[in-house]
């Protein structure tokens, strides 16, 4: 599913009216019809009290259609329009003389007002700001969201939560209302699933408000959301008559003193993921413990005892995944080196293969085009240096790709693969996930799914989908805090069962 900027909203918007032949004021009819039924098919007009807080623009134009259409539906509705400037939008007043019209008289709330009682038990209707917010709110109406935010009362957001921009971080943490759930019409906002946005919403639902499907099919976006239909298109099913040699040998190189259960990880990952040899390239002390515990992968010892002084690889393996607990000790640092020369075709690049780039820069230049990159915030921050918010995070991150031409898997809660110009949000995984090893295991999956022949940005966005619905599928039945990462690996293939599940068929009585 893609995820639209701003303008290019009020492009399908604007595309829409003409193709369509609509008013303006008939597309926000749309949109709070669409909102009535959502609530009302909840709530089937349950007595409670729902208080609106409108804005003054087209989301307060939204807003007070709904209390209108809620107001004929007997709900009993508070309105408070919220008068944080002159500038009323034409819809917006239109709206406002329909709601008077049925003998609704709002409040006015200005910067002297005193702010409504809101009871534990209401539900409140945000509808302060939509998509066109472009500068902080005046600090009365931050004070607004924060007393609203310290009700007990659900809130209920708009198309977004008001105080979030759409193009940057908050320009205040605490000026911005705090969802429980979002009504978002017709396509995912970014700031949904970014760290320093996404805390500000609880849940998220889109309601198809009719916006031309083929404007928004053709539309080029920047984001991309990844989910189960998208993934499936990507799949590619295991022909009968293949045979190990069919779905490649790949190569985990990784391990140190201590941190050989990395390796443990990552080449068990593989192998469940799919690929159809696996080799673990080792310093000596991995060697017995990996023969024991893993006896279908192969184990390549190399010289030194506690880290990795050669990374030389006697064969030509179909991919390379490396860098868990690797350590950065100065020799293995310069196997690295040779590595990364002696390897021509795409590798997976994880922990302290990231962490030894930075300080060695032109080891950065011999990384494999279209090399999946798969760094933490803090070993990210250590490749692109800081950032100021999510967005210059992006910015940084896609300018790094096209710079090395690597594909860059920037992991968190709604991991995103970014590739050039695109970022590919993840839908699946939990904060279950946040425990020692998870990424190991997936560098195996990605690895795994190169060998297969999947290609690059295929096995990273796959990769990162399937290994958070194994996370997923673990957490469903331990919970949260007692996922591990062996938890993970071990659902790898209930999460393929669970992938691959027949499409569901709507029964006919
Ligand atoms: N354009 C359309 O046809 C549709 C728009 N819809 C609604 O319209 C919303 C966007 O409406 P608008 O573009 O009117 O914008 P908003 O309603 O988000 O904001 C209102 C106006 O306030 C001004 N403003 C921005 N930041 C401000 C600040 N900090 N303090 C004071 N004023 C500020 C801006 O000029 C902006 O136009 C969407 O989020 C959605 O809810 C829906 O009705 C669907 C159809
Ligand atoms: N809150 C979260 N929600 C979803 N996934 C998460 C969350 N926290 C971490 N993860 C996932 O868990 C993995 C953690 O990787 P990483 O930090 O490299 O762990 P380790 O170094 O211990 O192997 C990543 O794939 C990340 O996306
Ligand atoms: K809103």
């Amino acid at each position: 599913m893609k995820i639209f900027s701003a303008h290019q909203i009020y492009e399908a918007d604007k595309f829409t009216i003409e193709k369509q032949q609509i008013s303006s004021d008939e597309l926000m009819e749309r949109a709070a019809t669409k909102l009535f039924e959502w609530i009302h098919s909840r709530l089937r007009g349950t007595s409670v009290n729902i208080q609106l807080f409108c804005g003054i623009g087209n989301n307060g134009g939204d807003g007070m259609a709904l209390a209108r259409i809620l107001k004929e539906n007997e709900y009993a509705i508070q309105v408070h329009v919220v008068n944080y400037s002159e500038k009323r939008s034409k819809d917006f007043l239109l709206n406002l003389e329909r709601l008077k019209d049925r003998k609704v008289w709002p409040d006015f709330i200005n910067s002297d007002s005193t702010f409504p009682e809101i009871a534990p038990n209401d539900i409140v209707v945000d509808a302060l700001f939509g998509i066109g917010l472009n500068r902080s709110p005046d600090t009365w109406v931050g004070n607004l969201m924060k007393y609203i935010n310290a009700s007990k009362a659900f809130v209920l957001s708009v198309d977004i939560p008001s105080g979030l921009p759409m193009h940057r971080g908050p320009w205040d943490p605490s000026f911005v209302i705090r969802a429980n759930y979002v009504l978002s019409f017709q396509v995912p906002k970014l700031v949904f699933f970014l760290p320093q946005t996404g805390i500000y919403v609880d849940q998220w639902e889109i309601l198809d408000i009719g916006l031309d499907k083929e404007f928004l099919n053709k539309a080029d976006t920047d984001f991309e959301l990844i989910d189960r239909e998208q993934m499936l298109s990507v799949y590619k099913p295991r022909p009968k008559f293949s045979h190990k040699g069919t779905y490649g040998h790949a190569v985990i190189v990784g391990g140190s003193y201590g941190k050989i259960g990395a390796v443990h990880l990552a080449s068990r990952a593989c192998l469940q993921s799919g690929a159809g040899l696996v080799t673990a390239l080792v310093p000596q002390c991995g060697y017995l413990p990996l023969q024991t515990a893993v006896p279908e992968v192969m184990v390549l010892a190399k010289d030194r005892e506690k880290e990795l002084s050669n990374m030389e690889i006697p064969f030509k393996p179909t991919v390379v995944g490396v860098g868990m607990g690797l350590g950065v000790h100065e020799e293995t640092v310069s196997a690295m080196g040779s590595l990364l020369k002696e390897v021509k075709s795409p590798m997976v690049i994880d922990a302290d293969g990231l962490n030894i780039m930075p300080k060695h820069p032109e080891m950065l230049q011999e990384v494999p085009e279209l090399s999946i990159l798969t760094p933490h915030p803090k070993e990210l921050e250590r490749l692109v240096g800081p950032w100021k918010d999510d967005f210059e995070k992006l910015d940084k991150v896609k300018a790094f790709s096209q710079k090395h031409h690597v594909i860059i898997v920037i992991k968190g809660a709604h991991t995103i693969t970014v590739f050039e110009e695109k970022g590919y949000v993840n839908t699946t995984g939990n904060p279950g996930m946040a425990t020692a090893g998870s990424g190991d295991v997936l560098t195996g999956m990605i690895t795994a799914l190169i060998a297969q022949g999947y290609e690059p940005l295929h096995a990273a966005t796959f990769g990162v989908y399937l290994h958070g619905l194994a996370g997923d599928m673990g957490a469903s039945q331990k919970g949260y805090e007692a996922l591990t990462a062996s938890g993970i690996l071990e659902n790898i293939g209930n999460a393929y069962l669970n992938f691959l599940r027949p499409q569901e068929v709507e029964v006919k009585e």
